[in-house]
């Protein structure tokens, strides 16, 4: 999970790439307000929440971006969850986002060998989407693996904020 470090000038950037409307920075801004109104009413300190800044709050934001996963529940059989690989789901089908500790650190492949799904409820689970060799690093994917090599890229980096170093990138596919 991306949780440590100093948040960078382009966190907002990072937070919604190409859609990030007015609207929705007025948003993030009264939501910070809102925050920091909650805890000036507390007794707590100024001191203690001179951390609250909207930097802070914008990369904290970032970075739940990054690590969150659309929670698409999928009943039925183990077999047709095969199908339904993270981003080629339609966003109707999500009910909701959240973050998780372990699933947060899986790197992204664009040919991945497993997949994070939800049967029932929202516990996540990785299922193997092939062999895997013992020592090889888990990987899910991060977006719709259909798309081509340009596509991809840009959306990770955008998106993702990292040029991809998947297998299937570093051939040019
Ligand atoms: C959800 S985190 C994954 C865990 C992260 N590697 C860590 O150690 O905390 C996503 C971040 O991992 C890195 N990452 C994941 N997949 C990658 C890939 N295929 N190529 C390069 N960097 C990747 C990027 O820095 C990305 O922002």
């Amino acid at each position: 999970m991306v949780i440590s470090g100093v948040s960078k000038s382009d966190s907002l950037d990072i937070l919604q790439p190409a859609n990030l409307t007015s609207d929705m920075i007025l948003e993030m801004e009264e939501e910070f307000a809102l925050l920091r109104n909650a805890f000036s009413k507390t007794s707590i300190t100024d001191e203690h929440i001179a951390f609250l800044t909207k930097q802070w709050y914008i990369s904290v934001l970032a970075r739940i971006r990054i690590n969150a996963f659309r929670i698409e529940l999928v009943g039925g059989l183990y077999e047709d969850l095969l199908s339904s690989l993270v981003a080629s789901v339609e966003a109707e089908a999500a009910v909701g986002n959240a973050v998780y500790i372990l699933p947060s650190l899986y790197n992204h492949d664009c040919d991945p060998n497993a997949h994070i799904i939800w049967i029932d409820n929202a516990d996540a689970k990785i299922k193997a989407l092939r062999d895997i060799d013992e020592g090889e690093e888990l990987r899910i994917c991060y977006i719709d693996a259909s798309m081509d090599h340009n596509a991809r890229q840009e959306i990770l980096l955008q998106g993702f904020g990292f040029q991809c170093n998947c297998s299937r990138c570093l051939h040019g596919d």
